[in-house]
């Protein structure tokens, strides 16, 4: 069921912001996060609580949208529509309506059991469209149910420790004197913070103590088998999630080639390099296929966190279930296929390549790793392991396959 926040006293004013970023991103095809983020920018004077409120209320009403319209018995087009909608969600967060116009012939009980009725149908109950009810049955079978509800669950919030500059320990004595608590987990770098919270405006996120990464993402770095003094590329770069973390386990010693097709994202990278204090990043923007060309042979270890449908993220990316279109889906693994053939000679013989996905379809997994070694780019490959995590082992959704060029 949706996330229940503390109990408060609705006010109009956040209830037409929320509607207005509703109608933004499913009218207006607009990204969630950015609706949310700029919507907060420009309302400086909300304070703690409502911000929360509006981010709650945005994020439980896009993961739990098909519900809702279920229930109400049609998808909203106008404003009207996206209140009765939003009623009906905090009646089934326990909500006690206040008595506005805008409300009226909202019958709890009425609404509680159609919640009821449509409990036995997945793609109703889990909130997806019919077509990834039907993929997603396909593809993971019996897995599919438990995967897709613990989708519809809030995100961890989850930070790497930047070992460079400190230890998980470190970390949570420091957090603890700004009045956050957080906890060890068993993976070697994480801190899990149990409480959902702002936390880039801390000094220690400014001097690069920490970054903010799922704790899926985490295993990815250690995945690759990386020790100082190695030459790495990491292709599918981005804003360096990943580079960052490779470079805090090589000690920063070595050299990391991050690579991206977008530059703006490789700026990011640059920034968030040197808040952690790491300088054996460099970057290059993908031009076409001679940047490719020239690193042929030349890394001993390659990582491949390929772009993908983000499936594995909907805790935090709830949106992408809305947005996602099957033949964006073709499109996607027909990319994933070609960074495998083309990026795959970077890695030297002897060395180790990773490709990753915060996905947790099969066909933009275990299948796009078994179509490589099939191929005649991939006869110089042997699988050495591989791991898919689903959400409904506690956070993201992820994959990753360790591959040694013979
Ligand atoms: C899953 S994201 C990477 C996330 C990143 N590794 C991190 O840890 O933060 C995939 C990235 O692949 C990039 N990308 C898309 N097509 C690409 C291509 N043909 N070659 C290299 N990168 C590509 C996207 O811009 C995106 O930044």
């Amino acid at each position: 069921m949706a996330q229940k926040y503390e109990k408060l006293r609705l006010y109009r004013n956040l209830v037409e912001a929320s509607v207005k970023a509703l109608k933004k991103i499913f009218s207006e095809n607009q990204l969630a996060d950015r609706v949310v983020q700029t919507m907060l920018r420009s309302n400086r004077k909300w304070g703690s609580k409502d911000r929360r409120f509006l981010a709650a209320t945005i994020y439980d009403a896009v993961r739990w949208y098909r519900l809702h319209y279920e229930i109400y018995g049609k998808e909203p087009q106008t404003t009207e529509d996206w209140w009765q909608i939003l009623g009906i969600m905090w009646i089934l967060q326990g909500l006690e309506l206040p008595d506005w116009d805008a409300f009226v012939g909202l019958n709890p009980i009425e609404i509680k059991q159609k919640e009821q009725d449509f409990s036995q149908i997945l793609k109703i109950q889990a909130s997806i469209p019919d077509w990834l009810d039907e993929l997603g049955r396909q593809e993971l079978g019996e897995q599919w149910a438990a995967c897709i509800r613990a989708s519809n669950e809030p995100a961890a919030l989850v930070l790497r420790a930047n070992q460079l500059k400190t230890s998980p320990e470190e970390l949570i004595i420091n957090l603890d004197k700004k009045g956050v608590k957080g906890q060890l987990m068993s993976l070697p770098d994480a801190v899990l913070v149990p409480k959902r919270q702002k936390l880039t405006q801390l000094p220690s996120y400014e001097r690069g103590y920490f970054e903010i990464q799922d704790a899926s993402s985490q295993e990815v770095a250690p995945f690759l088998e990386v020790k100082k003094g190695m030459a790495v590329v990491d292709a599918c770069a981005g804003a360096g999630g990943k580079s960052l973390h490779l470079a805090a386990l090589m000690e920063n010693k070595g050299s990391i080639i991050s690579l991206d097709v977008e530059k703006a994202k490789l700026e990011q990278l640059q920034k968030r390099s040197k808040r952690a204090a790491i300088s054996i990043i460099t970057t290059q923007t993908i031009q076409n296929n001679q940047t490719i060309q020239a690193l042929h042979n030349t890394a001993d270890r390659l990582l491949l966190d390929v772009p993908c449908s983000g499936l594995g993220t909907l805790k935090r990316s709830p949106h992408i279930k809305w947005r996602l279109k099957p033949d964006f889906l073709e499109q996607i693994k027909a990319t994933q296929q070609q960074i495998l053939q083309e990026y795959s000679p970077i890695c030297q013989s002897g060395g180790k390549m990773v490709y990753a996905t915060c996905s947790v379809l099969p066909s933009e997994n275990q299948e796009q790793v078994q179509t490589f070694l099939k191929s005649p780019a991939g006869t110089n490959f042997r699988l050495i392991r591989e791991k898919q995590i689903l959400p409904n082992e506690g956070f993201d959704g992820f994959y990753m396959a360790l591959l040694e060029r013979i």
